[in-house]
Formats: C-alpha cells, sequence, structure tokens
C-alpha cells in the first residue's frame, strides 16, 4: 500500500509490477531476501526502525512483484497475501505502540487531537483487516486481486461503501473503461494511501525520534548503570571492610567480656566470701555480746546483792557504833569512864582493809593466766570485772570474773589485790587464800613462788608482821596439813607425818575438830619462815616416799592471829588460810595407764585423782549450797570441805584464785615429774614444760566454769571475830576456838621446829591432854 499512494490496486495486491515506483526497491522483495537470510524471519531487538521501515515498504513491493505474471513461478519469494502484508503490518504498528507505552508515552486518548498518529493508523489498518476478513470483504476479496476488482477498503470517512461499489474488473479493462464509481473508488483509495503515507510517514520521524531518545537513553541508562555499579561496588567494598573492622572489633569485645565474666565471677566469689567470713565474724560478735550481756546481767545481779550487803553491813555497823556510843556515855556517866574506854577502844579494829573487804564481798574470784598460753585458746580482757574467753571445739565461752590478771601480771600486782583481805585478818576477819587450777598452771608459783620472787604466802606474811609491828599484841599460831587420798596429814608434827582424825565439834561449840593437829606459835617472820619450810620439806619427802606428787595433795597452812587481849575485854582472833589445792585433772586422764609395768602406779594416780576429784565437787557443793543459801551446807562430804567450813562460814570471807594455763602434764609426764622431783621447797624445784595441747583446754573450761560457780556464791557480810576468852588461839574453827594442839612453845628463830628441838618446853609438841576426844 506504501509502494505507491496513487495507486490503490498496488495496495490491494493486484499482480501488477510497480514499475517507475521509487519505493519497491528496498520493498518486500529486499525483506523476502534478508527473511530468507534469517531463519524464522524473526526481527532482530537492535533492528533500527529505518530498517524496519525498508523492510515493510519492500513487503509491499514484493507483494507487487509476486502478483506479476508468471512472477512465483520463477524462484521468486513467496506470494504476500494484502492480508498477512496487513497483519504484518498491525503486528508492527502495534509493536511500536507497545513499545512507546514502555518508554512512558502512553497517550491521552480522552482528547481526539491528542491520538497519536500511530494509534489512528493501527486503528484504520485493523478495521481494514475486519472488513477484509469480514463475508463481504471475502466475496470481494479474490476479485481484488486484479485491479478492476473495485474492492473498495474502507475510510476513515465511510465511503466508499462496499455494496455500492461495482465489481471489480481486471486491470486491462478497468484503465480502458473505467466507470465513474470506480475512479470515485479509486479517489477515494489515493486519499486513503495519501492518508496512511503521511500518518506512516509521521510515524516514521516519530519512531526515529523515538530511536534517538531510546538511544540516548540507552547510553544515559548504562552510564547511570556503570557509575550505580561502581558506587555500589565502591559500597560493597566499604561495607565489607567495615564488616572486617567490626569483627575485628567483635573479636576483641568478646576478648574483652570473657575477661570482664572471669573478673566478674571472681568478684562474685570475693564478695560472697566476704559475706560469709563477715557474717561468721558478726555472728561470734553476736555470740560475745549474748554471753557479755548474761554475764552482765550476772554481773548487776551480783551488784545488788552487794549493795543490799553494803547496806545491811552500814546498818549494822551503825547500830554497833551506836550501842558502842551509848554504852560509853553510860560508862562516863557512871564514873568509870576511863578503864571502860581503854577497852572499848581495844574492841575490833574497823580499819581500812576491814571496810575495804566487806566493800569488796566475802567471795571473790581471781584469776591469773600463766605466761605462754596461747591466744588463740585462751583470751581475756584483764582487770576488775574481766573476762576469759575460751575457744574450745569451736565454741567461744565467756567467764567473767571479779579480777582477772594478765600473763605479764608480777606477784607484786597479785598480792597487792589480796593484802586489804591479808589485813583483815589482824582485825579478827577470817580470810582463806586458795589457789585452783590444773597440775602446771602456777599454783605454786602464785602461792609460794621463788625465793627471788616471792608469792603470796610469805608476801602476806611479810606483811601481816609488818603491820603488826614490834607491839606484841598479836599471839601468832601456825598449823599447817595436806589430804592426800582423804588422810589429813599433819606437816608441821614431830616425826613423819601422821594421820589425823578430823571430828565435829562438841554440840553447842560448833566447828570442827582435828585432833592431835600441831600449832606453834609464831613470835616473829623467820619462825614463821622457818616452819612453813618444814612443813613443805615434809610435804616432799612425804611425796618422795610415797610416790606421790604435791599437786596430787591439798595443803592447808592456818595462821591465827588474836590480840592479846586486856582482863576486861574480848579482843579478836582473826585466821588466814592459805590453801593449795590438788590440779583439776580428771579421772580418765589421770588413770591412762602406761605401759603394764607401770600399771600399778595407774591405779595409784586414778585413785588419786578420783579423791581429789571429789573433794573439789564437794567443794562446789558446798559452794552451790552457800549461793542458794540451803539450810543445810554439805561440809561433811569431803576433809577438804569439813576443815575448810570454818574458813567458809558465815562472815568469811574467800577469796579464789583461779590458774589458768596452756594445760597439764599428762599422768605420765606428771609421774615422772614426780620421781625426779626432789625433795625441798617447792620453789626450789623445776616444773618441766607444760603441754600446749588443745584437748587440756577442757580442764580450763571446767575450772573456768567452777570458779564462776564460786564466784555467785554469797557468805553474807564479813563480820570480825570476838577472841575467846579462853585464851586458846583459834585455828579451823570459828566457834570453837580449840581444834587443835595448842602451843605454847615457840621453837627458837633460826631453828626450824623438829622433834628433838628443845626451844625451852618439851610439851610444845607434846599432844594436848585437853585433846577433844
Ligand atoms: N606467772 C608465772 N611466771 C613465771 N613462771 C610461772 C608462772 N606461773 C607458773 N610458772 C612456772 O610454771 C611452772 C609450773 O608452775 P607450778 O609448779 O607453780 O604449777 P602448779 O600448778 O603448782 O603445778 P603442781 O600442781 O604440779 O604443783 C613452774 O616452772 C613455774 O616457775
Amino acid at each position: 500500500a506504501a509502494a505507491d499512494p496513487g495507486n490503490p490496486a498496488q495496495v490491494s495486491g493486484g499482480g501488477r509490477s510497480s514499475s517507475g515506483d521509487p519505493l519497491p526497491e528496498n520493498g518486500f522483495a529486499g525483506r523476502r531476501c534478508s527473511a530468507r537470510g534469517k531463519p524464522g524471519g524473526r526481527r532482530r531487538p537492535d533492528q533500527p526502525t529505518a530498517e524496519l521501515w525498508t523492510e515493510l515498504t519492500g513487503l509491499v513491493g514484493c507483494s507487487e512483484s509476486e502478483d506479476g505474471p508468471g512472477g512465483a513461478a520463477e524462484g521468486r519469494p513467496a506470494e504476500v497475501s494484502l492480508e498477512e502484508a496487513l497483519v504484518r503490518l498491525a503486528e508492527f504498528l502495534s509493536v511500536q505502540l507497545g513499545a512507546e507505552e514502555s518508554f512512558g508515552n502512553s497517550a491521552d486518548l480522552s482528547k481526539p487531537g491528542d491520538v497519536p498518529p500511530l494509534l489512528t493508523v493501527t486503528g484504520q489498518l485493523l478495521a481494514l483487516l475486519a472488513w477484509i476478513r469480514s463475508p463481504r470483504g471475502r466475496q470481494v476479496l479474490p476479485q481484488a486481486t486484479q485491479p478492476a476488482s473495485g474492492v473498495q477498503p474502507p475510510t476513515p470517512a465511510g465511503s466508499p461503501s462496499q455494496e455500492e461499489s461495482p465489481p471489480v474488473s481486471p486491470r486491462g479493462e478497468a484503465q480502458g473503461q473505467q466507470p465513474p464509481q470506480l475512479e470515485e473508488d479509486q479517489r477515494a483509495w489515493q486519499r486513503l494511501g495519501q492518508l496512511i503515507l503521511g500518518q506512516l510517514e509521521e510515524l516514521k520521524q516519530q519512531l526515529e525520534l523515538q530511536e534517538k531518545e531510546l538511544g540516548q537513553l540507552r547510553v544515559g541508562v548504562e552510564q547511570e548503570e556503570a557509575e550505580a555499579l561502581l558506587e555500589l561496588r565502591g559500597r560493597l567494598q566499604e561495607a565489607q571492610d567495615t564488616t572486617e573492622a567490626l569483627r575485628v572489633q567483635l573479636g576483641v569485645q568478646e576478648v574483652q567480656l570473657q575477661g570482664l565474666r572471669g573478673a566478674l565471677r571472681q568478684l562474685q566469689q570475693e564478695a560472697e566470701q566476704k559475706c560469709r567470713r563477715e557474717l561468721q565474724q558478726m555472728r561470734g560478735q553476736l555470740a560475745g555480746l549474748r554471753a557479755r550481756m548474761a554475764s552482765l546481767r550476772q554481773g548487776c545481779g551480783d551488784l545488788r546483792g552487794l549493795v543490799s550487803t553494803f547496806t545491811q553491813s552500814c546498818q549494822g555497823s551503825l547500830s554497833e557504833a551506836r550501842g558502842q556510843v551509848s554504852w560509853a556515855l553510860g560508862a562516863l556517866s557512871a564514873g568509870g569512864a576511863g578503864t571502860q574506854l581503854l577497852e572499848a577502844q581495844q574492841g575490833p579494829p574497823t580499819g581500812c582493809p576491814g571496810r575495804l573487804l566487806e566493800l569488796k564481798g566475802n567471795i571473790r574470784v581471781l584469776c591469773r593466766l600463766r605466761p605462754g598460753t596461747p591466744s588463740n585458746l585462751v583470751s581475756l580482757e584483764p582487770g576488775p570485772g574481766g573476762t576469759v574467753t575460751t575457744c574450745y571445739r569451736g565454741h567461744q565461752r565467756r567467764f567473767r570474773l571479779d579480777w582477772v590478771f594478765p600473763p605479764h601480771a608480777s606477784q607484786e600486782e597479785v598480792f597487792r589485790e589480796l593484802e586489804s583481805a591479808v589485813l583483815s585478818c589482824l582485825g579478827g576477819y577470817s580470810v582463806c587464800i586458795f589457789t585452783y587450777g590444773q597440775t602446771g598452771t602456777g599454783k605454786t608459783y602464785s602461792m609460794e613462788g621463788p625465793p627471788e620472787d616471792p608469792g603470796i604466802a610469805p608476801r602476806a606474811l611479810q606483811s601481816l608482821f609488818r603491820e603488826m609491828g614490834t607491839g606484841g599484841q598479836h599471839h601468832v599460831t601456825l598449823s599447817m596439813v595436806e589430804i592426800y587420798n582423804e588422810a589429813v596429814r599433819d606437816l608441821l608434827a614431830p616425826g613423819p607425818p601422821q594421820r589425823l582424825a578430823v571430828r565435829q565439834g562438841p554440840a553447842g561449840e560448833g566447828g570442827i575438830q582435828v585432833a592431835g593437829l600441831t600449832h606453834w606459835d609464831v613470835p616473829n617472820l623467820e619462825s614463821l619462815h622457818q616452819m612453813l619450810n618444814l612443813g613443805r620439806s615434809n610435804r616432799a619427802t612425804a611425796a618422795t616416799a610415797m610416790n606421790q606428787h604435791s599437786s596430787r595433795s591439798h595443803a592447808l597452812v592456818t595462821l591465827t592471829l588474836r590480840t592479846a587481849s586486856p582482863s576486861s575485854g574480848p579482843g579478836t582472833a582473826g585466821t588466814l588460810h592459805l590453801v593449795d589445792l590438788a590440779g583439776s585433772e580428771r579421772a580418765w586422764k589421770a588413770g591412762a595407764a602406761g605401759t603394764s609395768h607401770e600399771d600399778r602406779d595407774g591405779a595409784q594416780r586414778l585413785r588419786e585423782a578420783r579423791t581429789i576429784n571429789r573433794s573439789l565437787l564437794a567443794l562446789g557443793g558446798v559452794m552451790a549450797a552457800l549461793r542458794a543459801r540451803r539450810p543445810h551446807v554439805p561440809f561433811r562430804d569431803s576433809q577438804l570441805t569439813r576443815l575448810l567450813q570454818p574458813a567458809l562460814g558465815p562472815g568469811a570471807t574467800a577469796v579464789l584464785l583461779l590458774q589458768v594455763g596452756p594445760g597439764g602434764r599428762s599422768p605420765r609426764e606428771g609421774r615422772l615429774h614426780a620421781r625426779r622431783r626432789p625433795p625441798g621447797p617447792a620453789h626450789q624445784r623445776r616444773s618441766p614444760q607444760v603441754s600446749t595441747r588443745p584437748e587440756d583446754l577442757g580442764e580450763t573450761v571446767c575450772s573456768l566454769k567452777f570458779a564462776e560457780r564460786v564466784g555467785r556464791v554469797e557468805l553474807g557480810p564479813a563480820r570480825p571475830r570476838r577472841a575467846p576468852r579462853s585464851g586458846t588461839p583459834s585455828s579451823l574453827s570459828t566457834d570453837t576456838p580449840l581444834s587443835g594442839t595448842p602451843c605454847t612453845a615457840t621453837p627458837s628463830p633460826g631453828s626450824p621446829p623438829s622433834p628433838g628441838l628443845d626451844s625451852g618446853s618439851s610439851s610444845a609438841l607434846a599432844p594436848p591432854e585437853d585433846l577433844p576426844s
């Protein structure tokens, strides 16, 4: 149809040649050739629009050449029908339209002026195709293969009508005798062809334009793509670098995290351990505080007791003073004031020591720690109202005592605390000082002490004699006994120590009596020391001879101090008991026999331990009864308590010095110690090193318990005693002055008393005739 716009017959595919037409040169024939050269006749996607156009026009040319007479017979390209050509053109245009739309050049069909020519042309082609395929078209079209067929395709204006057009005759005839209708048709065809050609031209230009734009777009897109690709690659590289760096950082941070976690775990563990430790410490402190509170409560109770005792004592003293004053006034008014006042003045001295004693209380428990005591086992708060804390089998226990001496306390310091009690004997008070504790804890050291550093006994005697002066107002007597396996032996008796009988005194006289006990008059300090040495040597000799150990027996020294009574006055009789108690070891320990040849010794030790324990238990029982103010006090349960009855009776003062040390000797050690121990004063002996076994601490705890119990005992206010009018010395009895052998003779100074001693009276050591039965 494009080949010759002025010839509609060519468009309809009439079998004429296109001679003189410039288009068929590159028409369908060429297209056919290229279609053959390319299998399938498919158009390449990159084929430019100009080529397509050429191909299209070539198609029309081919069609025309095919229509020529005999053209197909000589190997010419196959005929293309008009319909096929139109179909292909429509296809092509619709593809083009699709391409335009895909570039976003879709037309706005609502405005008729904006409808693109390509769409109009395509629409007209489709209308033509529809007409060709319609029954009318099919009827007409075979005739239309001839130029004279008179086929009239539909025009945009709707003319000419197919029905009205006359039948098309062959071309030869039509050229000769063309009816006016046919001419009309031809003109219509020409107009249509021109219209189509114009539109195709316009289409071609648009296509070219679009191709150009497409090319530019492609280049732009490719450049953009390349740039974007480059940018993306750059970003990818950056991202990879960043990822790598982050990975490294992550690794480092993971390592740091691990370290931190480990540190955290360690910190947690440390904190837990610290918390546990602190908790334990706090528990210990709490337990200590509780114990302290309990002891404070107890101390409070004691203090109350002391206050009431003090009040009673004050009232007693006041009434006594009132009585004395009224008696003195009465005596004065009676006219015999001179002599009686003198006698009254010689009544019981109520000086400083006595009053101090009353204030301090009549049962006092002091504690002395031996040097070398491990502080992890026994710790203390020294001083008045001090405490001793033991740590035994993981349990801490605190004991409050009246006074606690530290390990470095001197003998002088210890005695200073006891001096007032000792001197109160001069005022008629009865004072008893015990040393109590395990073997090897320093009982003998504290009581006797070495010569260069004397203990309580020598200092007490010295102090008493210094206080008495040389006035000769006091009459001093001395007795010394030992209790071994419940046997009482007189250590000052002439000859080997004899067993003595202890009896209750006659009814009404009270107290106890020791038959045959020797009492020595002591004129001065030197004589006293000689007598004491005699007693110690007797004890040591006995221990050696009988395989005994001094610490397996209790030793009692009794000093009686009577004021020389004026003829009309009663005077006073004070007593000082110095008691070195046996070691407080338990029986199982003492009885733990070693080898077979030592079995006899073991049995002996066991018996000793039992009797010692029995006597100490009895002492504890007496203390408990006194504390509970029971009407019956079991003084008769042991020889020890019987002998101590006057010292623990009403109005007496008792001071218990508890010795605490690292532990005693084992029985085996004790035995060896006993065998090796030479006779002589205790201070001349050297005790072996004591053991520091923690299990020995059990003994210390028991001793402390005992001491604490004793500390709670109340004996009532201390009272001075009047000397009996009979003139006999008072020793172990309070109510009954006579309880032993009165000594009138005094051993000469410088020579210790002995059976052969002639000190002016041979009867001095003889058993008294008035010995109580
Ligand atoms: N405070 C102290 N300072 C220095 N040494 C002491 C002290 N206390 C005790 N000792 C020493 O400890 C050792 C044992 O003391 P001591 O013999 O007095 O004990 P003990 O309890 O009387 O024993 P035993 O019951 O066997 O007689 C002695 O060598 C003594 O010198």
